[in-house]
């Protein structure tokens, strides 16, 4: 009787200060070696477990880095001294600018406008195939005899954008990267959405986000007056009724590009380009395969429009161009955010760029027949709906006013350095093959 049963309470208070301290402290001991045992184990199991996810993070990153470096040609430190280099600006009160599409017609020859002239140039181009590369390629090792360097890529990489911000603080871009070509559009509408729309919001993200922001001129088209058929095209014409899916993404690039002047106060100037054309330009266009097919004794199709009314075009020669765009970007004001914050407006303006007289193209053979010395032997067809417009004229009195733009080439004098350098750059020699 006199053992009694200790109460749980006793158990784990005994009442004997000896013995509770004793017991307390082993069967205390014992409690906090199991708790510690139980959570340095799961301590320890932590650890374990972050560091693998660390490793493998690192890992992946590695794996990432390592095939982007292996995959594409720009990263590196020999990289960014290209590109720094080439940013350099010569005088005093110049401007460093991105030129995308730098290997282009227009592109190559801004480039080398501005390098001339002590601008810091920095070109961007993804080479693709939509025409003959190596033309691309030759524009690029002709632009690096001028200390224009070339990154190869894409505007459409968000991730090559921001290192190309963060090596260089580029005042200007020129953007002059897009799927051209009115009638390709038909064969290829995604390319046309690829760069035309998500690669302009690519690149205008990056550059609301650039700090500073950048002062952005790029190339419309005089496409987007569609079926307008009130003449002179005027900026303030209609410009929502496109004939073809070119045309409908540069109008939408309008619409995107005033978007973003209205909520991150980017400067914005869009330039509707009339069919240019000259030397180093784009053999898809009519001029150039015309050139290559009378010489080379194959026929031409020479399209007409509805009740057999010869197509005309607003032809404006590439120099012309070129000045237009310098003077966009010499009267351009700064972009007023930071940051990706708006702090004031900022000015957005559309321009045309044509040459205002147009031609019709049947007279455009007569005089590429006169310079080459060779007959074309003409196919004339009835317009196909393929997206083309029968006439564009330009009204360009505001480029004019505003950028002191006044085109000084003629289609027969533009065409007469066309076929020169034509002639010499495919080796011809008195109009015959030479190599
Ligand atoms: O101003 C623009 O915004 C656009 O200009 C240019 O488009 P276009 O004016 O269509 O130039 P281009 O193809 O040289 O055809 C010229 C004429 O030849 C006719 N044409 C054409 C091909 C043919 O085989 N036969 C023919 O008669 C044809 O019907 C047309 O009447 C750019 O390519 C375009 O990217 C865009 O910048």
């Amino acid at each position: 009787m006199g053992n009694k049963m200790p109460s749980l309470e006793e158990e784990l208070f005994p009442s004997t200060p000896g013995k509770f301290k004793i017991e307390r402290s082993h069967h205390m001991n014992r409690q906090i070696y199991r708790c510690f045992t139980s959570s340095s184990t799961v301590f320890l199991w932590t650890l374990f477990i972050i560091a693998l996810t660390a490793s493998y993070i690192s890992f992946q990153s590695f794996i990432d880095s390592g095939s982007r470096y292996l995959s594409a040609s720009w990263g590196g430190i020999q990289w960014e001294k290209q590109v720094r280099s080439s940013a350099q600006i010569h005088r005093h009160g110049g401007m460093s600018v991105l030129v995308t599409g730098a290997a282009g017609f227009v592109g190559s020859h801004v480039s080398t406008a501005l390098k001339r002239r002590g601008d810091g140039v920095v070109g961007l181009d993804n080479f693709n195939d939509y025409y003959d590369p190596s033309l691309k390629k030759a524009r690029k090792a002709l632009l690096e005899t001028h200390g224009v360097f070339i990154v190869e890529g894409d505007v459409n990489d968000a991730k090559l954008l921001a290192k190309l911000f963060d090596v260089v603080a580029f005042t200007h871009v020129m953007h002059l990267a897009a799927q051209a070509g009115v009638r390709y559009a038909m064969e290829n509408p995604h390319s046309y959405v690829h760069s035309n729309i998500a690669g302009l919001v690519t690149l205008m993200e990056a550059c609301k986000t650039a700090n500073p922001q950048p002062a952005i001129v790029w190339a419309s088209s005089s496409s987007v007056y569609g079926l307008n058929d009130k003449v002179p095209f005027s900026e303030s014409d209609r410009t929502d009724q496109p004939a073809s899916l070119y045309a409908a993404t540069k109008k939408a690039g309008e619409e995107i590009t005033h978007t973003y002047n209205h909520i991150y106060g980017l400067s914005i100037t869009g330039l509707r380009f009339f069919t240019v054309y000259g030397p180093w330009g784009r053999p898809d266009m009519a001029y150039f395969s015309f050139t290559r097919n009378i010489l080379q004794g194959k026929p031409i199709t020479v399209y007409r429009g509805k009740n057999r009314v010869d197509l005309a075009r607003d032809f404006t020669y590439i120099d012309d161009i070129v000045k237009g765009c310098i003077g966009s970007l010499d009267t351009s004001e700064k972009s007023t955010g930071s940051g990706g914050k708006k702090r004031g407006p900022a000015p957005y303006r559309i321009f045309n760029l044509g040459n205002t007289s147009p031609v019709t193209v049947p007279t455009l053979v007569n005089i590429l027949e006169r310079h080459l010395k060779v007959k074309a032997k003409r196919n004339v067809v009835d317009m196909p709906g393929n997206g083309d417009v029968p006439y564009t004229h330009a009204n360009i009195s505001s480029a004019r006013r505003e950028l002191g733009y006044k085109p000084t080439t003629d289609l027969q004098t533009g065409l007469k350095k066309f076929v020169k350098w034509y002639l010499s750059y495919y080796g011809y020699n008195n109009g015959k093959l030479v190599n």
